[in-house]
């Protein structure tokens, strides 16, 4: 009932209007599970490889017709006639076909739309919704593990112990790459850590979002451009302006910043960061190169300042010495989450683990290519002791799978990107659909996750 009976890919469009892959698969005499693949822009260099065409007539390289014609004919028939509801060994079957270790061959678009889109033929098959499918997985992964030592275990024990509702982090002013550089962060988000609901988290963002828009427009700053993932893309004179603005925000809509509703910000210091003098150049504000030790003590007075819970990437993808230091200073007091550090790579992950580099990691499912990996990934990180946030890209589409897979696994926060683009808010729907449709089976811990940090 669940062995495959057909796949299929075509090149669909994101939410930049870059070339995507999308898969079909199909079991016997069912309707077809479908995935699209999402692409990132401030990518880090350890990530899985995305297959482009690299033909400049046509969409300037970008086209992925070879990553289709690879699921079309191989993946196609090594996956035709296998079980779709055993997805470790799909996944299994994808590694070994590709043969490389950054899936350079077949492409991580490729392989991860098969991934996914099996899960969603058995999900079919079955007659199951795609967040029971995915819990499923996850529930088999677990029992599947042993032997796993947790360390730190308490610092994330709310996290997979059962289905949950995350708590959004959502971005509302976008800076980096995802908006033409107007400011050398790439995110200022904001957590909802007080409410109670994720329906009150996602009105009360909604509300902070209007009012941020109508202050930005009052104060000349155009509250209308916005970046690659929704958040407002003013020019500020200097990237602390924006927290300034963001906690503004928050008050405007009745909002206690820090007890209510607190910061997050996506640092991305990688793409400012130049390896061969080891500094770290905040261009867009300015002229400055700084060490990473000025980076940290820059970090360290924003979060004596502001009522900041997070912060991702505040340095490079390859400054182990920074980020070890980085951890000592703030660890304790704000989660520190490695995405370009740990690429959602096991191994890299394992390091920062060994080394007490980071306190929590994104798990994006493109960075590493397949469901299976994703959740070695995700169980790693609870295990020690690491907050998971699942992630979207800023390249995205209308699929949702990110908004079923963070509420099959528990995994407590997700960050979509904000409310003033499509691709975005059909996550963040899908959640509140889903916080309707399980009740009492998925709770929402808000904040509370981070009740062992020292605010
Ligand atoms: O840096 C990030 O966290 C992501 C999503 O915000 O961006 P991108 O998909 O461009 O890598
Ligand atoms: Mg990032």
């Amino acid at each position: 009932m669940t062995q495959i009976e057909y796949v299929q890919a075509r090149e669909v469009f994101d939410s930049r209007g870059n070339p995507t892959v999308e898969v079909e698969i199909c079991c016997a005499n069912c309707r077809p599970g479908r995935a699209i693949v999402p692409s990132g822009a401030s990518t880090g260099k350890f990530e899985a490889v995305e297959l482009r065409d690299e033909d400049p007539d046509r969409f300037d390289g970008l086209g992925v017709t070879r990553a289709v014609e690879n699921v079309r004919r191989e993946i196609a028939d090594a996956l035709i006639g296998q079980d779709a509801a055993d997805q470790r060994a799909i996944d299994d079957r994808l590694l070994e076909l590709d043969g490389t270790e950054n899936k350079s061959r077949l492409g991580a678009n490729a392989i991860l739309g098969a991934s996914l889109a099996a899960a969603y033929a058995s999900a079919e098959a079955q007659q199951q919704s795609p967040v029971e499918r995915f819990a499923e997985i996850w529930s088999e992964y677990l029992e599947s593990q042993t032997g796993v030592e947790p360390i730190q275990r308490a610092r994330t024990s709310l996290l997979a112990k059962s289905m949950s509702l995350p708590l959004p982090m959502v971005n509302m002013i976008s800076g980096g790459l995802h908006a033409g550089r107007n400011l050398d962060f790439q995110d200022f988000l904001i957590l909802p850590v007080g409410a109670t609901s994720y329906r009150q988290a996602f009105e009360w963002i909604v509300t902070i979002y209007r009012r941020l828009g109508q202050i930005l427009n009052k104060t000349g700053h155009e509250g209308t451009l916005i970046g690659d993932e929704g958040g407002y893309g003013p020019k500020l004179s200097c990237n602390s302006e924006a927290v300034k603005y963001v906690v503004g925000a928050i008050e405007a809509a009745g909002l206690t910043p820090g007890d209510d509703v607190a910061i997050g910000l996506d640092v991305a210091s990688t793409h400012f960061y130049d390896a061969e003098s080891n500094t770290y150049h905040l261009n867009a504000t300015g002229e400055e190169a700084l060490s990473a030790d000025d980076v940290i003590n820059m970090l360290e007075r924003w979060v004596d300042t502001y009522p900041i819970v997070s912060i991702e990437d505040g340095l490079a993808e390859d400054d182990w010495e920074g980020w070890k230091k980085l951890t000592e200073r703030l660890g304790h007091r704000v989660q520190l989450i490695g995405d370009d550090l740990f690429v959602t790579n096991r191994q890299r992950l394992q390091q920062g683990i060994s080394s007490q580099t980071a306190n929590s990691v994104l798990v994006k499912l493109n960075q590493i290519g397949t469901l299976t990996e994703t959740l070695e990934t995700l169980r790693m990180a609870i295990d020690h002791g690491y907050w998971p946030v699942v992630s979207a890209r800023s390249g995205e589409t209308e699929d949702t799978t990110i908004a079923d897979l963070v509420v099959a696994t528990g995994a407590g926060q997700l960050k979509v990107g904000s409310v003033g683009r499509s691709e975005r808010l059909a996550k963040y729907n899908q959640l509140l659909r889903l916080e309707e449709l399980l009740a009492d089976r998925a709770p929402y811990h808000g904040g509370g996750i981070f009740s062992s940090l020292q605010r």
